[in-house]
């Protein structure tokens, strides 16, 4: 498994009590595997992409990423795990205003520490692969918000990494475009043999992936039996 998440719970300070976000969770994505989280505000998303990302360390349980047990190490080599073999992608895509799309990728692809003479065909592959064949050289004011997120997946890409973590890639975005860059989450993560966790309150295009948990009050409930139940099961969490 390239992502394994045992038994993890997250407790938060809150006054002279405390707030359990995460309880007793347990998650195992391999490569190759599109797996959804959905849920309400205030579910436990954020914290669970944030331990799986290794920027929290849970209260007790068990992170394995790629393989590595995330116990074991100092923060330093945490960082390089993170910045190796994690791709993250945020809500906003985040770009760097004066950079092309290609030199966002490369950035990248420099810090991950991916060869000079690789880097920019590589590059230039990732973008075709999200659509932006031709728009290499446009700054993200000269691209659609739904460019910019094909731009944002492209850069996570950069460098080669085992896992990729997503926070609500669909929010700014109509339902046409949330749906396409929803399914090129499905391709990349299929294509690139990626380890891949979406969390969304987005219920609109679960059909393409692979996998689809409830979260709800920090508890995560897998629905082997597919996405069709989550959603049910989701939107009774809501009422
Ligand atoms: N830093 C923090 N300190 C205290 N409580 C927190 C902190 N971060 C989150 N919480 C609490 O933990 C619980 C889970 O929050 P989390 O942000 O993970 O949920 P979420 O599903 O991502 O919500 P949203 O969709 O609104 O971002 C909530 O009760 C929240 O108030």
């Amino acid at each position: 498994m390239s992502i394994s998440l045992r038994d993890i719970t997250l407790t938060y300070p809150d006054g002279d009590t405390t707030v359990t976000a995460l309880d007793h969770v347990s998650l195992e994505v391999a490569p190759g595997e599109l797996h959804a989280i959905v849920g309400p505000s205030g579910s436990g998303k954020s914290s669970l992409l944030a331990v799986a990302a290794t920027l929290i360390t849970p209260t007790s349980g068990r992170v394995r990423i790629d393989g590595t047990d995330t116990a074991a190490h100092s923060a330093a080599s945490l960082a390089r795990l993170r910045l190796n073999r994690i791709g993250i992608m945020f809500q906003q895509p985040n770009l760097l205003a004066s950079l092309t799309a290609i030199d966002q990728l490369l950035v990248t692809a420099h810090m991950r520490g991916q060869r000079p003479r690789d880097r920019r065909a590589a590059a230039r592959r990732l973008l075709a692969t999200v659509g932006l064949d031709g728009k290499e050289h446009r700054r993200p004011a000269a691209l659609s918000g739904g460019e910019r997120q094909r731009v944002n997946i492209a850069r996570a890409l950069a460098g080669d990494p085992a896992v990729l973590l997503v926070d609500e890639p669909t929010a700014a975005l109509d339902q046409e475009r949330g749906a396409q860059v929803m399914a090129l989450l499905a391709e990349v993560t299929h294509a690139h043999r990626l380890a891949t966790v979406v969390v969304t309150h987005d219920t609109e295009h679960l059909a393409r992936t692979d996998h689809v948990s409830v979260l709800r009050d920090g508890r995560l409930e897998c629905h082997p039996q597919g996405y069709g139940t989550a959603v049910a099961q989701h939107a009774g969490a809501r009422g």
